[in-house]
Parts: C-alpha cells; structure tokens; sequence
C-alpha cells in the first residue's frame, strides 16, 4: 500500500459525509473516521451550482448520476421529501469533480437552493395507464408552488428547468409564483419539452433510415396530446414525407408518453429517456451561460411567437436565459391546422395554472 493511500481512501470514504448536519453518517461506527475537520481544503472547482428538486425519484435519480458527470457542473443539491441520503451517498463516491451534498424534507428546501445558478423541478407525480396529465394537475401544482416560492427567496437569479407535470400549466404557475414575489423573468423560466424533440429525432430517423444524431426535428407548441407539435416540413437534413408518414409520426411524437406509460403498465412514465432528455436540456442552459454562442433548443417559454403567453419553439440561450425567439418559420397545411387545434387547449392550460396562484 502507498504510504498514503489509506489516508486517501478515509478521505474518499468520508467524502459523502460532507453534507448538512441531517445527512452526517458515521458507516463505521466506531469513532475513529476523519471528519471534515481534518481533510484537506479542496480547492473550488470552476462550474455552476445546480440543484435537482425531487431527486430521489424515477427520473430525479438517473438525473443526479448524468448531472455528477457534467464538467460545468462543480456543486450539485439533491433535494427530495424521501430518500435523498441514500441516493446522494451513492452519487458522491463517483470520481468526478462536482460535489454533491443531499437535502431532506421541506425544513431544508432553502438551504438546497441558496445561491444556484440552475434548479431542475422532476417532483412530483407521473401518470398511470389510462390517465392524462392534466390528471395530475391537482398534486403536482402545489408541489411546484411550494418548491418555486422557496426558488423566489433563495435564488430569484437562477435558471429554472421544468420537468413536473402537466408542463402546459406548472410552467404557468412557477411564473405566477415568481410574480407574487417580484423576481420573475421570463427569459429564466423554461419548460423541458427536449424529451419530445429526443424522441421526434429517434422516430423520424427510424423511418429515413438515419442515424438519429444526424436528425433535427422541431417540435413546437406544448407537452401534451395535440399540443406537440412536430414541424416535419422543417426537418433537417430536409427530407420529404407521404402523408401516411406525416400521420405516423405526427400520432408517435404526441403519444410518445402514453406509449411509455402503457408499457410500464403502472410502474410510472418515462424515466430514463426523461433523464437523458433534461441533461441534453440543462447541459445547454450551462452552456449558454458559461458563454457559448449559438445554443439552440425547444423549450416552453413565456412566449412572443403567437398570442399565446406559453409557447414552445426554438429559443435561442444566452448569459441570461432565452435571448431570442426563433421564428416558427413556414408551415404545411397540416401543421398549420394542427397548430390552430393545439393553441385552444393550450390556452385552456395556461389559465388554469395561472388561476391556481391568483385565486
Ligand atoms: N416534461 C417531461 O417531458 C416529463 C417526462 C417524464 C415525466 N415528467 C413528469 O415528471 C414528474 C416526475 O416523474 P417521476 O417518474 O420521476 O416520478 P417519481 O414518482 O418516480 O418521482 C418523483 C419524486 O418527486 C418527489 N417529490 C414529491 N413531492 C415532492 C416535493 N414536495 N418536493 C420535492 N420532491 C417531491 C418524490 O418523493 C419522488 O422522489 C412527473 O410529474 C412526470 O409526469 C415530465
Ligand atoms: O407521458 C407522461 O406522463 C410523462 C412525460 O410527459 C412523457 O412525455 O413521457
């Protein structure tokens, strides 16, 4: 053994106790670990600070892993009701730089968020076969509420990512929210409707017989049922479809979620495709504000695209969130006709969140 290395794997093995006073854990028992006391200062590693609200769930845990693998990152929170020690004693051990502190139960939602730069919301409840997301409307949206009040106090300056159903309304509500509390800025707020373009992508490909990472399909509108909306007119590489394909593939992106669903048969919706999706999505917020020029991405927004005050379409991210709106470019007759079907219940969603805080 090198002289040091059992000082070293100490070190390593206290590493996950270096957490709030809730998540200290002494394995051992025996009295004799080190304490944070004796390690060495780490020095702090460029990055953002990113917290996970509802890590310990289906998508919460695939999602921490990705996000403790992510370069930009360097401090990632994971908050949830239930089991956040387990999960962030597990993910603190992976050799990578971020560090990874766990947050337990509502008394430590604010000590989760103070001072992030970028807060991804997977709480909350996913569908079984047979329901809808609107179904969920009634527990997710005050979880949403409760977790954006604590966002207006502890970190009005982040980045906020919504990944809780129905999307269509608790993007409304988080905005509502941060209204009430004086700190909203459109340009921060973003809905996750990257799992539907992940999965357009992957159907479109299928069918061109193309590798999926060559394929960019725009996916505009909302998230849910009729109101995603695949711009295949405007595929790239461009690419010409018969009408039975427009139908297909139309029918598969906006099902995609039920199709999950049915497939778990009861077991909870998409989870790790979600995960996949919402580190694609947050990798790019991280990106656009360390800088980069050129990120571009789909995402449910406080829109000026339609009338509509919630939209998805491209956006282009900055330094300070959404810098520019991309127009919807030219449609097909079919998309323009799926479009004015999918603006109703949008706006159906938009007031029923926005009702929810102002009632
Ligand atoms: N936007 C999308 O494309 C998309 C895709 C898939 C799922 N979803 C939605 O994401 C949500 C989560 O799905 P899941 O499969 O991970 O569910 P899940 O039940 O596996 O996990 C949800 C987690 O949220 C936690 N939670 C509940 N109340 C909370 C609160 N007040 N504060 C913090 N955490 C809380 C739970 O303890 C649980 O760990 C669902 O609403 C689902 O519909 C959205
Ligand atoms: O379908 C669901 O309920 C989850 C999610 O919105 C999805 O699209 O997979």
């Amino acid at each position: 053994m090198e002289p040091n290395s059992y000082a070293n794997q100490r070190i390593a093995r206290i590493s996950s106790h270096l957490n709030p006073p809730n998540l200290k854990m002494n394995e051992h028992g025996d009295g004799s670990s080190l304490t944070s006391f004796h390690c060495r200062a780490k020095g702090a590693s460029p990055g953002f600070k990113v917290a996970i609200l509802g890590a310990a769930g289906g998508i919460g845990q695939p999602l921490s892993m990705l996000m403790k693998i992510n370069p930009l990152v360097s401090v990632l929170h994971l908050y949830d009701v239930v089991n956040t020690p387990g999960v962030t004693s597990d993910i603190s051990h992976m050799d990578t730089a971020a560090v990874v502190r766990g947050f337990l139960g509502q008394n430590q939602l604010e000590d989760a968020l103070t001072g992030m730069d970028l807060v991804i919301i997977p709480a909350g409840v996913p569908r079984k076969p047979g329901m809808t997301r609107d179904d969920l409307f009634n527990i997710n949206a005050g979880i949403v509420k409760t977790l954006c009040e604590a966002i207006a106090k502890r970190c009005p300056k982040a980045i906020v990512n919504v990944i809780s159903n129905p999307v269509n309304s608790t993007v409304p509500i988080a905005a509502e929210v941060f209204k009430r509390a004086g700190t909203y800025d459109p340009k921060r707020l973003l809905g996750v409707t990257m799992l539907d373009v992940v999965r357009a992508n992957t159907f479109v490909a299928e069918v061109l017989g193309l590798d999926p990472r060559d394929v960019d399909v725009p996916v505009v509108g909302g998230h849910a049922g009729i109101t995603i909306l695949p711009l295949l007119s405007q595929v790239k590489p461009h690419s010409s479809f018969t009408t039975k394909e427009i139908e297909y593939l139309t029918d598969r992106i906006q099902n995609g979620g039920t199709e999950v669903v049915e497939a778990k048969a009861g077991a909870g919706s998409a989870t790790l495709s979600m995960a996949y999706a919402a580190v694609k999505f947050a990798d790019a917020c991280l990106r656009a504000l360390k800088g980069e020029a050129d990120v571009i991405q789909c995402a449910y927004v406080d829109s000026q695209v339609t009338e509509l005050p919630f939209f998805a379409s491209k956006v282009r991210l900055g330094r300070d969130g959404v810098v520019e709106f991309l127009p919807l470019g030219p449609l097909s007759d079919y998309e323009r006709a799926s479009l004015e079907k999918a603006k109703k219940e949008l706006a159906t969603s938009v007031e029923k969140g926005v009702a929810f805080i102002r009632k």
